[in-house]
């Protein structure tokens, strides 16, 4: 799956979000901009000095006058500096804490994004989203941002000097900027694209890079290797002609910008010697307007240089405001509640993404307590309407509903005690076994852990050196028995303790209803008596609703639901099933035949 399907925030959602940050630590801000101005403001005193000094020197008063005003230049130069050193410390640690703030309001739009859009974006988006994207934004926050800042105020506090001394002289001297000012604009216009544009070229190198890492046995297997490094090879190739658009921005700019430095100072000296020759300016009024007009070329650069840096940084801004922007990211605060545990889906059409409708008007009502089997040749939409029935995704009509309320209305909590969707994917976070299971149920006492540890039959948990305390190596068991073998010491549970400790959080959680899976269909024959044996422990008292790809699991349930092409065209027991002697009872009659019952 290509990343880039989370939405990129908008330049006025970033702005909004960017004073929103501000205003959060407004009086460090303000602090910092205070500092900063006086701190320039100290700067200026050394070119108006200098030109005293001269304008003394010329009118021939002696070394006294030279002697009282150099220790002024010393005093303020000083000044400067130890304003400038505190404004940044201060600048510093606003940066940081607002990149802490970043930080945490990133993670926690991602954990409330729903799984559908996790799903469809990739863990190439949502990785560098939240690694390469946020280490740019804290890059400006902590440097870029108080340096252009000071730069900023820096810069137009000289231009004012400027214009104050002689105004004549200091506009020669700012329209002689004018090239630096269309410069920037023709850059900063396809800077934001062409920054954006290698933002999403990177996520699709880091989405083929970690696919391919992910499935390389399944790639040396069917022998992908050629088409997974075409693919690789693409997205690089991608990558770097994105990186060559705005590599050639900055090449225009640069350039551009110094011969521009010059010109506002050559036009000084040579506007400032014909007002010279008529008397109408002083050389020292002159000579500083040009010291001044030079002191410009400092935080000018500052800048140019970060804006480069504040344009990649602003996409990645956008990117990382983004991930909260997709729609029911953040669940209503105070989620309805059902009135009782029915699951009823009515008039439910679904397409995936844009895509032709897979679902075409499926009415479903299960019953509490039921054991309901869905059967269906392959594609038939089994797993799509398991999917709506968890409030994974939203019908594009109709509606899905547990007690009168549809289930993605509710937030995750409410819908995690209604229904839950058992598959065989079974993760192990890196954590202690309680950590592990305490993600079901956060108020659990160490008694009800290990009550549902049993319920599965997790009787390992015996053997542990620190029983529930024990620290778990990371091993996400899956189901093409590619183990990640990343865990770094602890207890490192096998794909058996894996589902156990996923079914023993499904107990802790206690939903009403069940939605499998057919979540031992693709394990080995070991593992698959393990989890049946667990897997009866945790249906007991529950309504289940079994995705079967096994004729057994049908025979066994209460009743089948038989889809075909997105629909659903049986509903009933299977004695009665059988008896109308429609598609079931062929498929039925076809499995039958080959296998005993
Ligand atoms: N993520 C997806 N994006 C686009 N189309 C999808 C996606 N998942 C499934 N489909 C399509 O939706 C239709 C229904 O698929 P679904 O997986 O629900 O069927 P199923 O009956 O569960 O099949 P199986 O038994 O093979 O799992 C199929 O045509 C499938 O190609």
């Amino acid at each position: 799956m290509s990343g880039g399907s989370l939405p990129v925030a908008e330049t006025a959602q970033v702005r909004r979000a960017a004073l929103r940050l501000i205003r959060l630590d407004g009086r460090a801000f303000a602090v910092m901009v205070v500092l900063n101005a006086l701190a320039a403001g100290a700067g200026l005193a050394g070119p108006w000095l200098l030109g005293r000094i001269v304008d003394a020197v010329k009118s021939g008063a002696g070394v006294g006058a030279v002697d009282r005003l150099a220790p002024a230049l010393i005093l303020f130069a000083l000044a400067q500096l130890l304003l400038a050193r505190y404004a940044r410390y201060v600048g510093h640690r606003f940066g940081e804490r607002t990149l802490a703030r970043v930080r945490e309001e990133f993670t926690d739009r991602v954990l409330a994004l729903p799984v559908s859009a996790v799903e469809r974006a990739g863990t190439g988006d949502l990785t560098t989203r939240g690694t390469a994207d946020v280490a740019a934004v804290g890059g400006m926050l902590r440097d870029a941002g108080p340096d252009i800042l000071i730069a900023a105020v820096q810069a137009l506090l000289v231009l004012g000097a400027v214009v104050v001394l002689d105004p004549l002289l200091g506009a020669c001297g700012v329209l002689g900027l004018v090239g630096i000012w269309f410069a920037t604009r023709w850059y900063l216009r396809r800077a934001v694209p062409a920054y954006l544009d290698e933002g999403a070229a990177n996520s699709v190198l880091a989405e083929e890079l970690s696919a391919t890492a992910a499935g390389a046995r399944t790639v040396e297997a069917l022998g992908l290797r050629r088409r997974r490094i075409a693919a690789c090879q693409e997205a690089i190739d991608r990558c770097g002609e994105t990186r060559t658009r705005t590599l050639f921005l900055r090449s225009v700019l640069f350039p551009i910008v110094d011969m521009s430095y010059v010109i506002p100072v050559v036009a000084v000296l040579l506007v400032g010697g014909a007002l010279l020759g008529q008397g109408a300016t002083t050389l020292g009024t002159v000579v500083a307007i040009a010291l001044y007009l030079r002191q410009l070329d400092q935080p000018l650069d500052v800048i140019l240089l970060h804006m480069e840096r504040l344009q990649r940084s602003g996409a990645s801004f956008a990117r990382v405001e983004g991930a909260g922007l997709t729609p029911r990211a953040a669940p209503a605060p105070s989620s309805p509640t059902p009135v009782d545990d029915r699951l009823e889906v009515s008039c439910v059409r679904f397409a995936y993404d844009g895509g032709t409708d897979v679902l075409h008007g499926v009415d479903l009502t299960v019953r509490p307590g039921e054991r309901l089997a869905i059967v269906g040749p392959s594609g038939a939409g089994k797993t799509t309407l398991g999917r709506l029935l968890a409030g994974m995704d939203v019908p594009r009509t109709g509606s899905v509903t547990v007690g009168r309320v549809p289930v993605a209305d509710l937030d995750p909590g409410r819908l995690r005690e209604r229904v839950m969707l058992v598959t065989q994917e079974h993760h192990v976070f890196l954590g202690t076994v309680r950590d592990n299971l305490q993600i079901a149920a956060p108020a659990a006492t160490d008694d009800e852990l290990r009550a549902a540890l049993a319920v599965v039959g997790a009787g390992w948990l015996r053997d542990l050196p620190d029983g529930l305390d024990t620290e778990l190596g990371h091993v996400g068991h899956r189901p093409d028995g590619l183990d990640n073998e990343l865990g770094h010491g602890g207890h490192r549970p096998d794909g058996a303790q894996a589902q156990q400790l996923a079914l023993a959080r499904v107990v802790l959680a206690d939903p009403h209803t069940l939605i499998l899976d057919e979540a031992t269909a693709l394990l080995d024959p070991g593992t698959a008596r393990h989890t049946e044996r667990a897997l009866a422990g945790v249906l007991a008292g529950r309504t289940v609703i079994a995705i079967a790809h096994r004729l057994q699991t049908a025979h066994d349930a209460d009743r089948v639901a038989v889809m075909l092409d997105g629909r659903l065209t049986e509903l009933g027991t299977h004695d009665d099933l059988v008896a109308a002697d429609g598609a079931y009872a062929a498929l039925w009659r076809s499995w039958h035949g080959t296998t005993p019952d």
